[in-house]
């Protein structure tokens, strides 16, 4: 029993295709307008793609191919949606909020109520039963949302940053309650957070224009990243380019690196990417320093407290990082506008295939 995607939306440039284990979660990550909702409305049945099939066990929840044009209506598909605010009835109390999915699905009163009670107990929520969405915090509301959403027994559960409307406190709270229902279920979850991604995610797939540029386990994606905006996320330094014999040209810059997860030689002439951590950069004033081969100048954009280290952002948009004491940047004088050289050791350049 799988669901299986595939899906295109001209206008907006999406063209996905996607599959989830029976008790897999997925998180979807990318910037601003990358899809990520798109993807999530496709899945739903909110948006109508142009093209694509899409499955979920056993059942067609469209198939767009020529002649045949099968659409499952949203409140059909076996998926449940947890937004980032809980669009709860307002009306309903509680009990009645979680009642709803199980007796749409025609379950008696009794059984519906039933259910609901368990899945408020699950969620820590039975005290709140008798209250109406008006009546809960923020935390509270998402809370019963969670246990509305499972309580309607979704083969798939879609969450879209379900902790982003929420603060700090109450932030953790739906984590940690996120992590225990969502083990052994089948779930896409939307987050900007790498934290969500590690705790709650068995893969993290990342979406760029539309388009999956890169997945995989999360804590693997975090270390070798192959694509710019996973790199952002883990904090190091993308450079995209052309592999070379040892390692990668980049624009005017050659750089020397390895590769440690290819069975063979790197493939000479194809287009790479080398990832390096900020803490592998030293900042220098002339060449003459360290080796020759990964040192290249660059014109200081920013410099900024990054823990107990300075970060020092190079490059045209700031997109190079060294991370250098306090001391060591108080010793080279810098400030934004420098000319310096930025050093690199090779043995710290991961270089791999885009
Ligand atoms: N209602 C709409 N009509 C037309 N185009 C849209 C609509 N909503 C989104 N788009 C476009 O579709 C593309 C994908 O948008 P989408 O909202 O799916 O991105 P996202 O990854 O969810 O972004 P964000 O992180 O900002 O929520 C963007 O180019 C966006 O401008």
């Amino acid at each position: 029993m799988t669901f299986r995607l595939e899906a295109a939306v001209v206008q907006r440039g999406f063209d996905v295709s996607l599959q989830v284990g029976p008790a897999e979660t997925v998180a979807v990550m990318g910037p601003n307008g990358a899809g990520k909702s798109t993807l999530l409305n496709v899945i739903a049945g909110l948006l109508h793609p142009d093209s694509g099939t899409a499955e979920l066990d056993g059942r067609t929840l469209f198939d767009l191919a020529a002649g045949r044009g099968t659409w499952t209506a949203p409140h059909r598909r076996g998926t449940a949606f947890l937004a980032q605010e809980p669009l709860l009835f307002p009306h309903l109390n509680v009990l009645d909020n979680v009642a709803f999915g199980p007796r749409s699905s025609g379950a008696s009163k009794h059984a519906a109520k039933e259910s609901a009670l368990r899945w408020l107990a699950d969620v820590e929520a039975t005290d709140l039963q008798s209250r109406r969405p008006a009546e809960l915090s923020g935390g509270q509301a998402q809370r019963v949302a969670v246990a509305r959403a499972l309580a309607a027994d979704p083969g798939l559960l879609l969450l879209d940053e379900p902790m982003a409307a929420l603060d700090i406190h109450a932030a953790p709270l739906l984590r940690r309650l996120l992590k225990r229902v969502l083990a052994g279920r089948r779930a896409i979850i939307i987050t900007h957070d790498v934290l969500d991604a590690l705790m709650l995610a068995d893969r993290v797939v990342i979406l760029e224009n539309g388009r999956i540029s890169e997945e995989g386990p999360t804590r693997e994606v975090l270390q070798r990243p192959r694509s710019r905006f996973a790199a952002g996320l883990a904090g190091l330094n993308f450079l995209p380019g052309q592999i070379t014999e040892h390692g990668l040209q980049a624009g005017g810059l050659s750089l020397y690196g390895q590769h440690h997860d290819l069975p063979g030689p790197l493939p000479t002439g194809q287009p790479g990417v080398a990832v390096f951590p900020p803490s592998a950069v030293s900042v220098f004033l002339s060449e003459a320093h360290g080796s020759p081969r990964n040192a290249f100048p660059v014109t200081i954009t920013d410099l900024e407290p990054h823990g107990d280290q300075i970060r020092v952002r190079a490059g045209e948009s700031g997109q190079l990082s060294a991370d250098i004491t306090p001391a060591a940047a108080a010793d080279l004088v810098l400030a934004p506008g420098m000319r310096v050289y930025f050093v690199i050791k090779a043995g710290a350049v991961a270089i791999s295939p885009s």
